[in-house]
């Protein structure tokens, strides 16, 4: 155990505290007279507030003037949450979000919106489309690629046939856990969670837990979900859905891959506007004939657009015929910066098909 603080340092504690108070007091004065200046600008902006480049832009300047000791991350959820917590006043958001709660697309969606907004679960990719389509929802947020498992097709699918646009990507580092309702692994004989997760820890369960009854379900949430009914199993599912159904952590970052990312997109009605560090997103056909696919870069390389995904798809989804492909396509900077405007320009003129998905800030990760 600890030793008593001495007298000296109880004096010394009580004057700290002292001294955070005085800060704390001074900081919920500023922290409300920012909310002031985000309701005037609300006054002025009518209509739709939230603005994805500026807030871009606010984290950014803040994680570059950081000087320490908190960490960037710590630094950009501290403001996230205040930015969440000024916007709400002006203009409550409603965000549908692939479910059940408890998903890492629900930890995707308050890490890009703050913990302010509305979140609704949806049980499917196409009902989040949905309810941004109908207006039931401000935003979407969906996966679109894992760096271990790769895209995410139904999400491509429909990118090209929903009217929507993209306006933000995040990033989400995949951390896996062991979960159960027990406290040792030693009564438990099956083992949940999503087909995903469980190629995510393949490795790791054959080294540590080879006999144990691996069952796919529907999402991780579920997994965790029918763990916290059965003290004989446990589940492979985020730190989210342990606390959610008060699991024990039995086991942490149990993924592969340590770099194990999940790149989720925000979609809604419009794209963003230039943050001035963007990203846009396209999707594109080639024709039938030798050198098509050589033809679709070269007008990215003569504008000096820098391309950062390029991912094939079968066509026939979209009225294409056997092996015909469309192209996803992301590049470097906004639609409206001269160069990708132009290398836009030219690619339209030499492809059947050509549908912008949006232009969006960067994610920071
Ligand atoms: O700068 C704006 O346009 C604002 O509305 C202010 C503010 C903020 O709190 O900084 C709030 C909401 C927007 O999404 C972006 C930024």
């Amino acid at each position: 155990m600890a030793a008593d603080p001495t007298k000296l340092e109880q004096e010394e504690l009580g004057r700290l505290r002292q001294g955070i108070d005085a800060l704390d007091d001074q900081m919920l004065g500023l922290i409300n007279e920012r909310a002031k200046l985000a309701h005037r600008i609300g006054e002025i902006k009518h209509g739709n507030i939230y603005r994805p480049e500026r807030e871009s832009q606010v984290l950014r300047r803040l994680a570059e003037a950081n000087t320490g000791p908190l960490p960037e991350g710590s630094i950009r959820q501290i403001f996230r949450e205040i930015m969440s917590a000024c916007l709400a006043l002006e203009q409550p958001l409603r965000i549908a979000y692939l479910g059940p709660a408890g998903t890492f697309s629900e930890s995707a969606a308050k890490k890009h919106f703050g913990s302010a907004p509305a979140l609704s679960p949806c049980g499917a990719i196409d009902d989040v489309f949905r309810a941004v389509e109908s207006g039931n929802a401000d935003y979407g947020v969906v996966p679109v690629e894992n760096s271990t498992e790769g895209a995410i097709g139904r999400t491509l699918d429909l990118l090209v046939s929903s009217p929507l646009q993209i306006c933000g990507e995040v990033n989400l580092r995949i951390h896996q856990n062991l979960l159960s309702k027990a406290e040792s692994l030693a009564g438990v004989t099956k083992l949940y969670s999503h087909a995903q997760s469980l190629a995510q820890c393949h490795e790791w369960l054959n080294r540590n837990l080879a006999t144990l009854q691996r069952v796919p379900v529907a999402s991780n949430a579920e997994a965790a979900r029918m763990a916290s009914e059965d003290a004989a199993s446990c589940a492979i599912a985020g730190e989210a859905a342990a606390k959610l159904y008060g699991l024990n952590l039995l086991a942490t970052s149990i993924e592969d891959d340590p770099n194990n990312t999940t790149r989720f997109l925000v979609v809604a009605t419009h794209d963003s506007g230039p943050s001035g560090q963007d990203r846009t997103s396209f999707v594109c056909s080639a024709q039938n004939k030798p050198g098509a696919v050589h033809d679709l870069l070269t007008p990215l390389k003569e504008h000096g657009v820098s391309m950062t995904k390029f991912e094939s798809r079968p066509a026939r989804g979209f009225g294409g015929s056997r092996w015909e492909y469309v192209f996803f396509i992301d590049v470097e900077g906004h639609r409206s910066d001269p160069r990708v405007a132009a290398a836009l320009d030219d690619l339209r003129g030499c492809v059947g098909f050509l549908k912008e998905l949006g232009s969006y800030p960067r994610s920071s990760q």
